[in-house]
């Protein structure tokens, strides 16, 4: 049967043209990641049985403890698209700065700077629950040939060319976006090929899943406060389930498979909040409007927010639409 599905690698080809700026550099790029997912993947499989359970004695820019699938995932990403000429700039939530790929080189055409955050989920990593690696790709601010700086990474989502996701889960996944829909391929281990799973993924405009940390319950705003207790409340189609894996894109798969929201708001405990927007909220909110979803910081359209900073943080609202509008009208009443 897998034979019959299209691959992703004739997928990335065929779409190639419905691309704005379609060179074969982005599609080259994004074979780059598929083959780096599937280096990953083979490792995160067999996590039990080799040494990369457990943390690597490191701790990265964000504070925390960088486990050793983080590093191990952080380097081959990184080594899979250096190695392969295919950006100018790489950001990562395991390096402190933006690495500048041969930019000096005036040779150098290459026009695309990806970040990624190499391992999400890493508080599962130990414990085989599923994980994933999520992805964002920009076209540079800065001439081509010349160095790339911080304000080719500080772009506002909206100007993204294509975001993905990688999950490490019962089967492994690899759902991307180039503006033009989502698409979901499953990874045929015995094949080692992605094949076209999930078709034009939509995240119905209703849910009854809400994602949050509850055990953060007392340290949330009034407005989330007030919306998770109307999530929990016995009237009409709720009380909502709540599930909670912990790994942001898991929930977020999830959530755009059945309609749910996933919420990681500011909490005294962790102001603005713990998500990164460069490499992971703008990816995933990319995602989710593609899918017909949402995602906000509560308040402002996460594509809309201006970035400041490599690895600042914010608050994330994300998931059906309808339940996303709900959430956000809970916030502003409060306030
Ligand atoms: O344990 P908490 O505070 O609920 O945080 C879980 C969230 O943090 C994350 O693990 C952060 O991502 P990283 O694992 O990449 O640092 C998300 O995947 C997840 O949704
Ligand atoms: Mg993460
Ligand atoms: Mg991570």
């Amino acid at each position: 049967m897998a034979h019959k599905k299209q691959t992703l690698g004739e997928f990335i080809i065929e779409n190639q043209t419905s691309f704005k700026y379609s060179s074969g550099e982005l599609s080259s790029l994004l074979n780059s990641i598929r083959l780096a997912a599937k280096v990953v993947n083979h490792e995160v499989n067999k996590a039990g049985l080799v040494d990369i359970i457990g943390a690597s004695g490191d701790v990265n820019i964000q504070g925390e403890d960088q486990q050793k699938l983080d590093v191990y995932a952080n380097i081959k990403f990184i080594q899979t698209l250096i190695n392969r000429n295919i950006v100018c700039g790489i950001a990562s939530e395991e390096e402190d700065d933006f690495i500048s790929v041969n930019s000096q080189d005036e040779n150098h055409q290459n026009k695309y700077i990806v970040l990624i955050d190499p391992l999400d989920g890493s508080s599962n990593i130990d414990v085989n629950v599923s994980v994933g690696t999520i992805f964002s790709i920009y076209r540079r601010k800065t001439p081509v040939g010349s160095p790339v700086t911080l304000d080719d990474f500080l772009q506002k989502g909206s100007q993204q060319v294509a975001a993905g996701y990688i999950v490490y889960g019962t089967s492994t996944m690899l759902v991307y976006t180039t503006g033009d829909g989502v698409n979901g391929f499953t990874l045929n281990p015995a094949i080692g090929s992605f094949y076209l799973s999930h078709p034009n993924m939509k995240f119905p405009i209703d849910g009854k899943i809400y994602s949050v940390n509850e055990g953060n319950y007392t340290h949330f705003p009034q407005g989330i406060k007030n919306y998770i207790k109307y999530c929990q409340k016995e009237e009409g189609d709720r009380p909502y389930t709540s599930r909670y894996i912990g790994s942001l894109v898991s929930d977020f798969h999830r959530n755009m498979i059945k309609g749910g929201i996933y919420l990681y708001p500011k909490c005294s405990l962790l102001e603005p909040g713990k998500l990164r927007l460069l490499y992971e909220c703008n990816p995933i909110a990319f995602l989710a409007e593609q899918a017909d979803g949402k995602a906000s910081d509560g308040l402002t359209r996460i594509l809309d927010i201006q970035p400041t900073e490599l690895h600042q943080r914010v608050p994330f609202v994300c998931g059906s639409k309808n339940m996303v509008d709900k959430c956000e009208a809970f916030i502003r009443e409060a306030q």
